[in-house]
This record gives structure tokens, sequence and C-alpha cells, in this order.
């Protein structure tokens, strides 16, 4: 390791070490995290199951940066090039319509063998695997509704579908000895003000009582439910809403999934962590950036990702929380997306774990909100880029920008010709 990185490393332990941080330990409680990359930023949501279906369900990606992955191969490579570029040992978060299979198979009849290859891929690679049932860009959703929706015959569909999630994930967890997290989203709303608001969430809560009647050993596979305030062409109306998840998760025993761009734009989950992990045992996060009307923004440095870090850390709920990305930025190369989003959000849990926690804690508690301020404050510009620095180079990866010109290599020797 280069040896000024060594040098400004053992300053800042010096500095930490007066407020009793032992920067040490944090590394090693750091490098335990995973974080679950999404596979759907590498391809723009496309899939591979159904090759010419438009993206649905009120959610959209812009822009047509060239190389995106058009197969299964291409996109474990991809993942492989921006695993290579993050610290640390991760997750991959599939998507049902990532199935790698030749078969003509609808989604209500995918199996776990549609997924081998992914699942050997994972094992090699030492990863683990999350998964979602796809309740979108299907003739079948392509009035907007799923689960909740009137007719039951299309209710079926979906429920046999996110049954048959739940057999894939159970799948994932067992093969690979790491717990599989499902995610359930489905678009379901109105564009327009309803009438009734009520049987649409009374059918949802019904079909999601029948998705989950089969147990299923938590060793392999965890739900969680996630809500969303609007999308596009549900403006006016989500079935799916906070409340109802809330309530459907806490009386369920199912994880509740956070979407840091669900919300309204003022309304910041950060502020609903400890709450929520007051009741529930588990919680899934979506960590996003929400820009205006949507929340697929890459991961950046900002206010809110620290807050989210800082609740975290200080409430000592990482180990109840399992966190995923959610972002699709199409106008950018989709590897460094991936290094962009994945690198702040392990920067901002060592930010926050470089925080005194205990010592602010006994302050607040005092009443002494002066030197509250004034310490969190001052610790926004100590060195824990010295920290990172020396996080990355003895996990073996780029220091700094030094990722960027791996991701230009790559883009031209890999995507550039695609
Ligand atoms: C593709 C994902 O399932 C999707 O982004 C979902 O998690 C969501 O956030 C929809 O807005
Ligand atoms: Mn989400």
């Amino acid at each position: 390791m280069d040896q000024s990185i060594i040098n400004s490393y053992n300053e800042a332990q010096k500095l930490y070490a007066v407020h009793g941080i032992n920067v040490d330990e944090v590394l090693e409680r750091l490098a335990q995290i995973k974080i679950s990359l999404h596979c759907w930023q590498g391809d723009d949501v496309k899939g591979f199951l159904f090759k010419d279906k438009e993206l649905s369900g009120g959610i959209a990606v812009t822009g047509s940066y060239p190389g995106r992955a058009g197969t299964p191969d291409e996109l474990r490579k991809d993942l492989e090039q921006a695993l290579a570029l993050i610290p640390g040992k991760h997750k991959v978060n599939l998507h049902a319509i990532y199935a790698d299979t030749d078969e003509a198979v609808d989604l209500d009849e995918l199996q776990p063998r549609h997924f081998e290859s992914w699942v050997n891929w994972a094992k090699e690679q030492g990863l683990g695997l999350d998964f979602n049932p796809t309740c979108f860009s299907h003739p079948k959703a392509a009035d907007g509704f799923t689960l909740s929706h009137a007719d039951a015959d299309i209710r079926k569909f979906w429920i046999r579908h996110c049954k048959a999630s739940r057999k894939i994930a159970e799948h994932f967890g067992r093969e690979l000895g790491q717990t599989c997290v499902t995610n359930f989203w489905v678009p379901d709303g109105y564009k327009d003000t309803p009438v009734d608001r009520l049987a649409p969430r009374t059918r949802l809560k019904e079909s999601l009582d029948e998705i989950f009647e089969e147990e299923i050993d938590p060793q392999y596979n965890i739900d969680a439910v996630e809500s969303k305030l609007f999308g596009i062409g549900s403006e006016s109306y989500v079935v799916g809403s906070h409340e109802f998840y809330m309530g459907y998760g806490l009386t369920r025993g199912k994880a509740i999934c956070l979407d840091a761009g669900h919300f309204h734009p003022t309304e910041v989950i950060s502020n609903k962590l400890s709450s929520i992990l007051m009741f529930s045992e588990q919680l899934l996060l979506h960590v996003s950036r929400p820009v205006r009307w949507d929340s697929d923004h890459v991961v950046t440095m900002d206010d809110e990702l620290l807050e989210i870090a800082r609740e975290l850390v200080r409430g000592d709920l990482l180990s109840r929380t399992n966190i995923g990305l959610d972002f699709f930025d199409g106008s950018i190369n989709h590897i460094a997306a991936w290094v962009i989003g994945t690198r702040n959000t392990i920067k901002a849990l060592l930010r926050a774990m470089l925080e005194p926690v205990e010592e602010l804690k006994r302050i607040e508690l005092a009443g002494d909100y002066t030197s509250r301020l004034a310490l969190v404050e001052e610790f926004k510009s100590y060195p824990f880029g010295a920290v990172w620095d020396y996080y990355c180079a003895s996990q073996n990866t780029p220091v700094r920008e030094q990722w960027l010109a791996d991701v230009k290599r790559y883009e031209q020797e890999v995507l550039a010709v695609r």
C-alpha cells in the first residue's frame, strides 16, 4: 500500500482516538456490512425474459448511454467489474425478469432452475442473492393493476408469480447459505381520484395473505413489502401506500421496505427507521435519491444519505437492516452508476461510524445542546477521507477516483464493442 495512505491513516487514527473511536475496529465492522446491488441498473430494467417489452409500472429510465448489458453473461461481467471497484463483500439483487433460460416461460411458471446460472455465478463470486417478483412490464399489468386487480384471473396470475418467486428465493438462500430478501412491490394505482379506495386495498391484502400462506424458513428467505406515494400514471392513488404496508408488515411479521424516493418531497426515511424497528424485527432499505418527481437517481453523498447511515449506526440497527440500492440512470455509464452509488453508501456508513456516538448521546442527555451542535459540526471535517482511502486500499480496491480509469478502460474494451 502507498506509504502516504498509511501515514494519513495513522494521523487520522490519532485524532479519532481522542474521542474514544478505535478506527481499526470500525473498519472491521464496516467490512461485515453487505449492500445489495440491484441488477436492473445494468440494463435499464429490461430483463431477459421478454425481449421486446417496454418498461411499465409507472417507473421510467431516461438516457441511452451505450453499452448496457443485453445478455445475462454481459450483466454478470458488468457486475463483476463494478464489484471489483467496491470495497467489501456484497449481494446482488435480481428481478424475476432476469431469468437466464431459453425456455418460453411466463412469470407464473418460473422455477429455481431458470436461475441456475445466477446461483452458480454467485457461488463462484462468494455473493449472496436477493430477489423481486416482477409485477410490471407484462401484458397482465397493462392497465396498471396486478395483485389488487378487480379481475380474479389476473390477480391469480400475479399471486402464482409471487408464490413462484418465494420458492426461487428460498432456493437462493439454501444454495448460497445467505438469507435471500424477497421484496414485493406492485405498481397498482389510479391516475385520477378513485371513488373506492378500500376495495383495491382489500384485494391486495387478500392476495398477499395467499402468497404468504406457505411458511418458508427465515434462514433462507425473508419477505419485504414496499410502498410508494405515486408513480407515473398512478398520481392520485397507490393501493400499496405507506400506511397500508406499515399495517400489513407489522401484523404479518413481514419486513417493511422503505425506498428513499417513495415519499412526499420533504419527507425523509431517516426519521422512520427507529420507529419501524421499534416494532418490526427486520427492515429493507432501497437507498435511492429522489429528485422532484421520482426516486431513481444515483445515490450521492447528500444530507439524507448521511442521516440514514447515522440512524443505523447510532441506533445499532445495522444487524436488522437489509440495505439495497434502487436507482436506474441510463444517462451515464451503467457500471459507474453502481460504483458511485455503492461506494457512497458504504462511505456514509463509515462517516457515521467515525462519529463519537456515545459521547454525543451523553452530551444530549445532559441537555448540553451547544456542545452537541459544536461536535457534530466539527466532525463533518474530521479526516474520514483518509480512513476511507486506507479501507479501499486494504480491500484491494482503487483509492479515490482511480476506479474511474478502470471503468473507462472497460468501456473502451468491452462496452464499446457490444
Ligand atoms: C425495479 C424495482 O423493483 C422498483 O424500482 C421498485 O423497488 C420501486 O422502487 C418502484 O418505484
Ligand atoms: Mn424501490
